[in-house]
C-alpha cells in the first residue's frame, strides 16, 4: 500500500473542533486511513503541515469554470442585461478549444485555492471532463440546456445532449466525475422539454441542477404565467427531489423554503455573484433553520470575478448577517460547514469531512501569516480572514495536486499564457470590443 502522511498540522474535524494530529492517507484507494499521533515514519511519503490547518478540500457547488476566459469582460450590469447584451453573444462564438483552455485556467485557480471538487454547467462538457481527469480534481458535470429562442428540433436536441452527456461521462476519471441533468433555469427551458426529459433523468437516476429564484426578473414571469412561485412550479414538474440542487435561491418565500426542506433538495448559495449582479440577498439563515442543505458556489468568474471559495465563505457570512439583520446569523461554523460538507452533500459527494474512510481530499491552509495572527479560532480565520493564497497544499483522492503552492498536475505559466491568447482570439471572433 502507498501511504501519505500529512504531519504536524491542526486537523479540522466534522464537528467543527480542531486538534493537533497527523492524517494517514491510503493513496491507492484515495481514502483517509487514520487520524492520530505521529504517522511521519510509517508513511511512504510525508507532507509537512506545521503551522497549518488541515481542512477538507473546499467544494464549489455551482460554477461555469470555462467562463474564466470572460473574467472582467462585462461588469456592472444586472443578470438579464449582462447575459443578453454581453455574455451570450460571446458564448455563441466559443469553440471546444476555448472551453478546454478556460477549464484549464479555472481548475488551476481552484487547485491554488484549495478547491478539490466542483459542479459545472456549461457547453462541450467532454472538454471540461478531460481537464478534470488531467488535473486530478472531482466534479459533477452537466451540459447546460437552453431552449428559449430555439425551434422544437433544436430545443429537443439540446435536451437530448444534456441527457447523453450525463449518461456518458458518469464515472469518468476513475470515478472522480459524476453527472447531473442541467436545464439552465425555469425560465430558459420550456415546460414541454422539461416534461419530456425530467422523467428520463429520473429513470436513469441522474440528479437535476438548475438556476432558480436568482433575481426578481426571473421570479416574476413564472408567477405571472403560472400563478405560482418558481419552486412550486419546479416541484410540479418533478424538478425538486432528494439529490437535486439549485443555484442561488435568493428570492424564496416561506412555502418554497418548506418545499426545499420537505424534498431534501439543496441550495447552492453564490453570495459574490448575487452581490455583483445586485440579484439580492438569499435567506441563508432561514434555510439553515428549516434544515435545508446549503452549499456555497462561486458561479462563473465573469460574475464574481474570481473562483476563490474562501472569498465566498467570507461573503456568505457577511451577507447572511445583513440579510437576517442579525450579527449572529450565518456563523463562521455554519459557513465552514457549507464550504465543505454542505456543498459535498448537495452534490452527492462523500467528501467534505475529515474522518476515517472518507475521501482523502484536503485543503491545507497556512496560518503562519500576519493577517492570520493570532489564532484564537481557526474556524473564524477560515471564514473571515484567510484567502486563496494562504492555501499551501491541495490533495484530492489521496493525490497531491499542489505542494508548497506549486501545482503539480497543471503547468501554471503555460496555462496563463494560453488563456490570455485564447480569450483575445475569442473576443475578436465574436466581434466584441
Ligand atoms: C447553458 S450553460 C450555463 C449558462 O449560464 C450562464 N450563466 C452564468 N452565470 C449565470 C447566472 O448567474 N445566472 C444565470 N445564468 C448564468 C452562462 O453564461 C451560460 O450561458
Ligand atoms: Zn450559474
Amino acid at each position: 500500500m502507498t501511504t501519505l502522511a500529512i504531519v504536524d498540522g491542526q486537523v479540522l474535524r466534522p464537528d467543527g473542533t480542531v486538534e493537533y494530529a497527523d492524517v494517514l492517507v491510503d493513496q491507492d484507494d484515495g481514502t483517509i486511513l487514520d487520524i492520530g499521533d505521529d504517522y511521519r515514519s510509517a508513511a511512504t511519503a510525508v507532507l509537512e503541515a506545521d503551522g497549518c490547518l488541515v481542512a477538507p478540500g473546499f467544494v464549489n457547488g455551482h460554477t461555469h469554470v470555462s467562463m474564466s476566459l470572460l473574467r472582467g469582460y462585462a461588469d456592472d450590469k444586472p443578470l438579464q442585461a449582462w447575459l443578453q447584451e454581453d455574455i451570450w453573444p460571446v458564448e455563441a462564438a466559443l469553440t471546444p478549444e476555448d472551453i478546454r483552455v478556460g477549464a484549464e485556467l479555472g481548475i488551476l485557480e481552484f487547485i491554488k485555492a484549495g478547491v478539490t471538487a466542483f459542479a459545472d454547467m456549461y457547453f462541450e462538457m467532454p472538454e471540461i471532463a478531460a481537464v478534470v481527469e488531467e488535473a486530478g480534481v472531482r466534479a459533477r458535470l452537466g451540459h447546460g440546456i437552453v431552449t428559449v429562442g430555439k425551434d422544437d428540433d433544436a430545443a429537443y436536441a439540446d435536451a437530448e445532449e444534456g441527457l447523453e452527456v450525463a449518461l456518458d461521462l458518469d464515472g469518468a476519471a476513475e470515478g472522480r466525475i459524476s453527472t447531473a441533468f442541467m436545464p439552465h433555469s425555469l425560465t430558459t427551458v420550456s415546460e414541454d422539454v422539461l416534461a419530456a426529459f425530467v422523467p428520463k433523468a429520473r429513470e436513469a437516476d441522474i440528479p437535476i441542477h438548475y438556476h432558480a429564484n436568482e433575481n426578481r426578473e426571473e421570479v416574476d414571469p413564472i408567477v405571472d404565467e403560472h400563478g405560482m412561485r418558481p419552486l412550486e412550479y419546479a416541484a410540479g414538474r418533478g424538478l425538486l427531489e432528494d439529490g437535486d440542487f439549485l443555484a442561488h435561491g435568493v428570492h424564496l418565500d416561506e412555502r418554497e423554503i418548506e418545499l426545499l426542506a420537505e424534498t431534501d433538495a439543496s441550495v447552492i448559495h453564490c453570495p459574490a455573484s448575487n452581490m455583483k449582479l445586485a440579484s439580492g440577498m438569499a435567506p441563508v439563515q432561514d434555510l439553515l433553520d428549516a434544515g435545508v442543505t446549503v452549499g456555497l458556489g462561486t458561479d462563473g468568474a465573469a460574475s464574481n470575478n474570481d473562483l476563490s471559495m474562501l472569498d465566498e465563505a467570507r461573503d456568505a457570512a457577511m451577507l447572511g448577517k445583513l440579510a437576517a439583520d442579525d450579527a449572529s446569523a450565518v456563523s463562521a461554523e455554519s459557513v465552514v460547514h457549507a464550504l465543505t460538507a454542505g456543498s459535498a452533500d448537495a452534490l452527492g459527494l462523500e467528501s467534505g469531512r475529515l474522518e476515517v474512510g472518507a475521501p482523502a481530499d484536503f485543503a491545507v491552509v497556512d496560518l503562519d501569516a500576519p493577517h492570520l495572527t493570532p489564532v484564537h479560532d481557526p474556524v473564524s480565520h477560515l471564514t473571515y480572514a484567510a484567502t486563496a493564497s494562504d492555501v499551501r497544499h491541495t490533495i484530492c483522492d489521496g493525490q497531491v495536486l499542489m505542494c508548497d503552492r506549486e501545482v503539480l498536475t497543471l503547468d501554471e505559466s503555460a496555462i496563463c499564457d494560453r488563456a490570455s491568447e485564447q480569450a483575445a482570439a475569442l473576443l475578436e471572433r465574436a466581434g466584441a470590443e
